[in-house]
Parts: structure tokens; C-alpha cells; sequence
């Protein structure tokens, strides 16, 4: 059996074919390079805290015991920073055996530091679908620093099919990056099964500017709105003055780049390791999708750094430039994608530097 991730022509044949169903027709966009964005139903449950539904109970089972108020979303509501709440997805699932599933926020939501994570019926692991999973999806939401509006059609996560297991080995990964160059760097750091990416903290343009740090009590931030926030109403700027490092301070947020530009060539997709505990005392928060083309010069990529969510943990932390951050593995696409990351999608984040999120102004 070939083994890899399903492309944007194999998800629409698994629309065709009723293994995904939504109530409503897909967004002409919903479908991306080697991912489906998943849309927010009409409900959110405020719930006290996250739970997993376990082999036993359907996420409405637990809902029933622990929802405490419910919000209607169809003309948009506010959800608040430090809540959590559970929102049935528009997409469903009815997967053939041999066909698994991932889930991962949006690169955007990410970069808004909304803690997003996938839950299915007799789930025991957020993100994770299991082979021929039948049923319904939900989505536990909780804005860490910015408080947000969203509402039905909201696309916050996505996920990505698979057949198999298609993740390549360090020696393939070695092979692939000395034939196309993933990450530019003359000493690529392959270990772990993936192949690492470190922090620039030299800094951008005259001014040194390295990131941001999010506000706290700020309005809210409308997720399907672009560009409609004025940056430093929400971030302060951060600069090199000299040391090219950074003391992260465990109760904030930071927006930080990659020293590598990335690249994922068109048979293939990535995925940011989120932790990695070896590196330190702090984590690059949410794990991303890196779409086939992103960065790729033939998709008008060439020089995409990878955007950074980085937080601390319990202890205050000194980055220092050119630490190692995280790690990109690289999994084979089953077939090329019908259309490439950049190429007339809509992209927000081909060929980009230090970039927040496509809510704010350029
Ligand atoms: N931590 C991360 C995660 C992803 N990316 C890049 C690689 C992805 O190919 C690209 C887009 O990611 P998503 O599809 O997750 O993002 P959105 O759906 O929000 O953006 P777009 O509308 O551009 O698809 O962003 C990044 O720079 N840093």
C-alpha cells in the first residue's frame, strides 16, 4: 500500500464519497494544499475545564455532565481569555479503515495564541483520529492572551489525512535536504526525526526589530476580519540592543522568526514539533502544519522564514540567537497537490519574515 498524506484533490474525493460530510457546501478555499480547515458549528459550551471523553463516552455524553452555559455562535460571540469551551465542528467523519487523521491549529490562530485542540467521540488523545474514525468532531477553544469574536464558518484548526505511516527517517531526511535544501543552514542539525530550526534574535531592518510580546486586557480580535487591528495596539515591538537574546518572561506570549528560511518541496508536508524538552526551559507553543510549496521557489516561496509562538515555562528564560528551537519532520505526500502553498490560494504567510497574524496591519 503507498503510504503519505492525502492532497487537496484526494480530500475532495473524500467529500465526493460522503467520507467527509458537512452540513453546508465547503468554503471554495476550505480546502488547502494537504489540509481541510474545519469550520465552527452553531454552539459553544462553556465548560470549567478541558476534559478527553475517554474510551467510554461521546463528547456529548460529557458535555451533558459539564457543560455549564451555552453560547449561540450563529451572529458571533465573544470568547474570553483564560476560558474554555467546546464547539461541535460543521465536519464530520466516516473514514475508510485504513485512513487516519490529525488535527493542528491555523498557522493564524497560532499566532493569536488561541489554544485550539481536535476532540472525537471515545477520544483518549486530543489532535489524534483513529483509523476509520465515524462520527462527529469538536473543538475545545481557549484564547490565552487575546480575548476573540468567532462565530459559525470560524476556520481555526485544520487536519490532515493519511494513509500509513510515511514520516521519513533521518537518513532520508539528510537525502532530501542535501537534493532540495529544507532549511538553510550549511550545518543542518538532523536529530530527534526531525531536523531542527533556531531563533533569530539579530533582528530586522535598521531598528533590530527581533518580535513581539502580546498585550494584556486589549479589545477583542475578530478571527475572520483581516488586517482590520492596528499592531502595537495588541503587541509591543521587541528589539536587539546590542546582545541578540531575549529573557522570555513565563507569564507572556512572544511572536518570534526563524533565523533558516524553510522549505517544503512539493511531494512532501511538515510538521513543527511543538516541545522538544532537550532544548530548555521553554517550548515553541503550538505545533504547526507546513503546507506542500511553502518556500518553495516555484510557488514564489523562496526565503520563507517559519513564524515562532514561544512561550516560557514556570522560570523566567534567556534565548540566545541561533538556539535551536524546534524541529521540522518531513512526511511524503501520496500525490502531488493539484495546487501549491502561495500559488493563488489566498496564502497569507508565503514569503514572509517576522509576520503576526493576518488580522493585523501589515
Ligand atoms: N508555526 C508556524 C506554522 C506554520 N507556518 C507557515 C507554514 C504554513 O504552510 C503556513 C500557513 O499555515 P496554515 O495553513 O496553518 O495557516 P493559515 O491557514 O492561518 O494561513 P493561510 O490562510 O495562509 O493558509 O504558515 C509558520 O510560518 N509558522
Amino acid at each position: 500500500m503507498a503510504e503519505g498524506i492525502l492532497s487537496d484533490s484526494a480530500i475532495q474525493a473524500l467529500f465526493d464519497a460522503a467520507r467527509l460530510v458537512s452540513g453546508r457546501p465547503l468554503d471554495a478555499d476550505q480546502i488547502q494544499p494537504a489540509s481541510l480547515d474545519l469550520r465552527l458549528g452553531a454552539r459553544a459550551y462553556r465548560v470549567r475545564a478541558s476534559f478527553l471523553p475517554g474510551p467510554t463516552a461521546t463528547v456529548e455524553d460529557k458535555l451533558k455532565r459539564l457543560s455549564m452555559h451555552e453560547i449561540d455562535l450563529s451572529a458571533g460571540a465573544v470568547l474570553e481569555t483564560g476560558c474554555v469551551y467546546i464547539v461541535p465542528l460543521l465536519e464530520s467523519l466516516d473514514l475508510p479503515s485504513e485512513i487516519s487523521a490529525s488535527a493542528n491549529p491555523k498557522s493564524s490562530t497560532g499566532r493569536l495564541d488561541i489554544f485550539t485542540r481536535v476532540m472525537t467521540d471515545h477520544g483518549q488523545e486530543f489532535d489524534k483520529i483513529a483509523p476509520g474514525y465515524t462520527g462527529p468532531l469538536w473543538l475545545e477553544v481557549s484564547p490565552r492572551t487575546f480575548p476573540i469574536v468567532a462565530r459559525t464558518g470560524s476556520r481555526l484548526s485544520q487536519i490532515r489525512f493519511r494513509k500509513g505511516h510515511a514520516v521519513l527517517g533521518e537518513d532520508e531526511l539528510s537525502a532530501l535536504h542535501t537534493a532540495e535544501m529544507l532549511v538553510a543552514s550549511e550545518t543542518p542539525n538532523v536529530s530527534g526525526g526531525g531536523i531542527a530550526l533556531s531563533i533569530d534574535l539579530m533582528g530586522q531592518g535598521d531598528d533590530g526589530l527581533i518580535g513581539y510580546r502580546g498585550k494584556h486586557h486589549t479589545a477583542v480580535v475578530d478571527v475572520d476580519k483581516r488586517a482590520a487591528q492596528e499592531v502595537f495596539d495588541f503587541w509591543e515591538p521587541l528589539y536587539n540592543r546590542g546582545s541578540a537574546d531575549l529573557i522570555l518572561d513565563p507569564d507572556e506570549f512572544y511572536i518570534l522568526v526563524s533565523r533558516e528560511s524553510v522549505h517544503v518541496p512539493p511531494l512532501y508536508a511538515a510538521e513543527m514539533t511543538p516541545f522538544d524538552p532537550l532544548v530548555g526551559e521553554f517550548r515553541v507553543h503550538y505545533a504547526g502544519f507546513f503546507d506542500p510549496g511553502f518556500g518553495h521557489s516555484e510557488a514564489g516561496g523562496a526565503g520563507s522564514r517559519a513564524v515562532l509562538e514561544v512561550r516560557s515555562h514556570e522560570v523566567p528564560f534567556i534565548l540566545e540567537h541561533g538556539q535551536i528551537v524546534g524541529r521540522l519532520i518531513y512526511e511524503k505526500m501520496l500525490e502531488r497537490p493539484a495546487a501549491l502553498y502561495g500559488s493563488g490560494l489566498g496564502s497569507n504567510y508565503q514569503a514572509q519574515g517576522l509576520k503576526l497574524s493576518k488580522h493585523f496591519r501589515a
